[in-house]
């Protein structure tokens, strides 16, 4: 397994679509739909952190850490989740899972998918791949492509779409047939 793995699990934004809830903390099957994605992850890794704007408290006790997006690059979606990653942890090495909360479903075997992919590909980023197109918050990114690339790229983006950074730095599709793993819940009436 992949040394120097950490997690970065995804809890922040504004989830306007559920009217300002925290996502993270909303039931799904009677868990916290961060729970959930938990529960797949943590065995595949080093280290779990959560990026989170809120509830810091309910979040610390599930992760290794949390982490709250830094200036200049709050609440500008999940690219504001990695650069206060790579800022908060310079000596940070190996690759980074990214992966959002709002995924109850995913599976084990996705990630294994994406996290084997990087034996053989060890300087793209390797990101989930479905018939409904890229899946750009399940994916491995390298650490040290992150350090480099994303301070400039932030500064120079007219937006802040994560597959236009992992097209800038070269990506790879993990293909993945099974959709009904990648049911995103956005709405209160989704859960
Ligand atoms: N750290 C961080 N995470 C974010 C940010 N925006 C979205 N996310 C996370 O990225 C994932 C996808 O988020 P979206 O569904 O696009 O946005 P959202 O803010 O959760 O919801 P909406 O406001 O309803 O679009 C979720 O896991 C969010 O927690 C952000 O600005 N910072």
């Amino acid at each position: 397994m992949n040394k120097n793995l950490t997690a970065l699990i995804l809890a922040g934004g504004k989830a306007q679509r559920m009217g300002g809830l925290d996502k993270g903390q909303q039931l799904y099957k009677g868990r916290p739909l961060v729970e959930h994605v938990l529960g797949v992850t943590k065995s595949l890794v080093d280290s779990v952190v959560i990026s989170t704007n809120q509830n810091f408290d309910f979040y610390s006790a599930l992760a290794d850490d949390v982490i709250e997006d830094v200036d200049p690059w709050i609440s500008i979606g999940p690219l504001a989740g990695l650069y206060a990653l790579v800022h908060e942890y310079t000596d940070l090495r190996g690759h980074v899972l990214l992966l959002p909360c709002d995924t109850p479903c995913i599976s084990k075997e996705a990630l294994m998918a994406l996290i084997s992919s990087t034996e053989s590909n060890e300087s793209k980023v390797s990101c989930l791949k479905t018939e409904s197109g890229w899946q750009p918050l399940h994916a491995v990114i390298p650490v040290e492509k992150l350090q480099i690339h994303l301070p400039e790229y932030l500064e120079h983006a007219q937006h802040y779409g994560v597959m236009g950074f992992y097209h800038h730095l070269g990506c790879l599709p993990i293909n993945w047939s099974n959709q009904t793993e990648l049911l995103n819940i956005n709405r209160l009436d989704e859960l």
